[in-house]
């Protein structure tokens, strides 16, 4: 270990992609040290478990077979997973007809909108044949001159701007939607269950991976409850600044969500351009929420759990009880203006509310939980929204080409920054991959 605190690599951040950035570092023999502002890794995985054993996830929970590099990581700490429970009937709530699937005509503008996707260039969006207009463009109007009708329109504003990106169709570009689409592979490895990135669940939850892959570094190598402050870089090397101390690097690798990363404070201030990048890729507002009971008394009825509605202010619910809990769970997604209009409110009419949905789809059992919890991430100090950032409108052929290019010594991670699962774990790991070898390039 390099006396004085001088590293050749500093990790900003102890999530997925910092892990997974300091991974490499030390495999390349390089001497790395990460600094997390939380006292725990993980970032926005986080496990819960009430008194009597039953786990939460509060933060991401799913893998899907698509995703190689948290799969691989799985594997390599022989985790164990569980299918998703899927049995039972699926609900639909649409425009007020409860069907048990997706009508044909959201599965003909799913098909039009992947053939779209497929016309982006993940690694470079911004050069895709139409990307100024779609760029320009948000989903919302591009459904509304579609000429799809209303329910159609706010089938998709929910399942796809709400569910996928965590706000709604109004604040989001076409390309930025499509973008994300094509970087899961299509529409259906993101929405669906089997197969898709719903398909597998963690025993012991998802921040089990984090917990291991962060006691498989060196002894010492994450320092935690010390986030960073200031960050000067004068191209020689780095000094950190952080609330207990300061360290010094030759090169930096700043894994936090843009949202955070621009309020770090930086000598000399940054290139316009990615200053500016930073300023356009805003997080998500998407609200999780578990309602606990003794059992899971939707199968017995034939349901699977899973909702998807149009109306009221919950978009979605699954059955999030892993095997051999002492209770069940049932978990709604709240999100855009139907997760600001739950926050408006006060806790007790936000419990009011959300079960009187789940009393609407799953009957007068789901009306009383022996606990409600929820976890509002937009109110988290080293996270500050959920699920993960987009740009907003223009954002990418303005400043997409500037998103991971380093600032001299300098570099880039975090799902945001990813070209493939951009806003899931597995993008977040490819992300820390990437900059470790740009730093690994130089270094070695
Ligand atoms: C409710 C919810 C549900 C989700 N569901 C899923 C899912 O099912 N499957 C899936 O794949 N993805 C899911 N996601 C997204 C997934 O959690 C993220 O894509 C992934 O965890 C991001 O990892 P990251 O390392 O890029 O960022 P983060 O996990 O945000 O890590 C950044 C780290 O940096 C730290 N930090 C911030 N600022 C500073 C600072 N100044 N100094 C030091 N440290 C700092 C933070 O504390 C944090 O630990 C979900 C997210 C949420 C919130």
């Amino acid at each position: 270990m390099p006396r004085y605190g001088y590293y050749d690599a500093v990790v900003v951040g102890a999530g997925f992609a910092g892990l997974s950035a300091a991974h490499e570092l030390v495999r390349a023999g390089l001497s790395t040290r990460v600094l997390e502002a939380r006292p725990r890794v993980g970032g926005r995985v986080l496990t819960r478990y009430l008194p009597d054993g039953t786990q939460l996830d509060l933060g991401g929970q799913w893998i899907g077979p698509t995703q190689l590099n948290i799969t691989e990581l799985v594997h390599r700490y022989g985790i164990e997973t569980y299918p998703t429970p899927g049995e039972g009937a699926m609900i639909v709530d649409y425009g007020g007809e409860r069907l048990t699937g997706s009508p044909p005509e959201i599965a003909e503008l799913l098909a039009e909108i992947d053939a779209m996707a497929r016309q982006v260039p993940v690694a470079e969006p911004w050069n895709a044949p139409r990307a100024a207009e779609w760029d320009r463009r948000t989903f919302a109007s591009w459904l509304a001159d579609r000429g799809c009708s209303q329910v159609a329109a706010r089938f998709l504003d929910r399942v796809i701007s709400g569910g996928l990106l965590a706000g709604s169709a109004s604040e989001t570009s076409v390309l930025e939607t499509l973008f994300y689409i094509a970087s899961a592979g299509g529409v259906e490895p993101l929405l669906g269950y089997e197969g898709a990135a719903q398909d597998t669940r963690i025993v012991g939850g998802a921040q089990e991976i984090a917990n291991r892959m962060a006691a498989d570094l060196p002894a010492g190598t994450v320092h935690l409850s010390d986030p960073v402050l200031r960050i000067e870089h004068d191209g020689s090397g780095v000094r950190l600044v952080t609330r207990l101390g300061e360290q010094w690097a030759s090169r930096v690798i700043i894994a936090v969500p843009p949202m955070l990363a621009g309020r770090i404070q930086y000598d000399p201030p940054l290139p316009g351009l990615r200053e500016g990048a930073f300023q356009r890729m805003p997080a998500g507002t998407a609200l999780k929420v578990h309602a606990v009971y003794p059992e899971p008394f939707w199968r017995a009825d034939g349901f699977s759990g899973v909702a998807r509605s149009t109306s009221g202010v919950l978009t979605e619910t699954v059955d999030n009880t892993p095997p051999n809990s002492p209770r069940a769970v049932l978990t709604a997604f709240a999100y855009g203006e139907e997760a600001i209009l739950l926050r408006r409110r006060d806790a007790a009419e936000r419990r009011r509310i959300v079960l009187a949905q789940l009393g609407e789809l799953f009957g007068q059992r789901a009306l009383e939980p022996d606990e409600l919890v929820e976890f509002d991430w937009l109110a988290e100090e080293w996270t500050r929204g959920c699920f993960s950032g987009h740009f907003i409108p223009g954002g990418w052929t303005s400043f997409g080409a500037v998103l991971r290019a380093p600032v001299g010594t300098l570099h880039w991670a975090c799902t945001e920054t990813a070209v493939r699962w951009n806003g899931y774990f597995d993008g977040a790991v490819e992300s820390g991959r990437r900059a470790a070898d740009e730093v690994r390039a130089v270094l070695t």
